[in-house]
């Protein structure tokens, strides 16, 4: 089975988009949205990162993300995954709610369904790279390990893969 999922209103799987607004303290800051977080790594170090954490919703995090005016970090394609993964993570972890729809869909495949982004999503032809439904994959599969190390250390038997 295949989840597909993109806008952030969508249910149930609308809480898979970086839109969602799902926040989360990481690196000593609070972020509104994934997004935020993501965006605002393209500049970090500089105070434009701020203003990227402070917008007012993803859409313009977004926008003030994708703004070229503004140089990116020049390790950016090298550390964007991993920017990725750091708030995915950490989003999952500060939710239980939307944790449980990640850890409900068991084995299934899960897919950004954009035409536009053929990194993070399956893009036009389908053939996209779907970075972030791997990074959600992924995750799923973190967290369900962390909840098995929790079982064990209350001295619960935890399921083994
Ligand atoms: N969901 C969603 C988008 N997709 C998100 O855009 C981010 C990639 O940005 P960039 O690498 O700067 O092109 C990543 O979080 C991807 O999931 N873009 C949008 O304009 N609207 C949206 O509703």
């Amino acid at each position: 089975m295949t989840i597909y999922f993109y806008g952030a209103d969508e249910v149930p799987y609308g809480c898979f988009s970086n839109f969602s607004t799902h926040g989360f303290d990481l690196d000593e800051c609070w972020w509104p949205t994934a997004e935020h977080y993501f965006q605002a790594q393209k500049f970090a170090g500089t105070r434009h990162a701020d203003v990227v954490r402070r917008a007012p919703d993803p859409l313009r995090a977004a926008e003030l993300g994708r703004d070229r005016s503004r140089p990116l970090r020049r390790d950016w394609v090298r550390v964007r995954d991993d920017v990725m993964r750091r708030a995915v993570l950490a989003k999952f972890r500060a939710h239980a709610d939307i944790r449980a729809v990640l850890l409900g869909t068991g084995d299934a495949a899960i897919v950004e369904d954009t035409d536009t982004d053929h990194y993070w999503g399956r893009g036009r032809t389908g053939a996209g790279k779907n970075m972030l439904g791997r990074i959600l994959m992924r995750t799923r599969a973190q967290l369900r390990a962390g909840a098995e190390v929790d079982d064990d250390a209350r001295g619960r038997p935890g399921r083994r893969a």
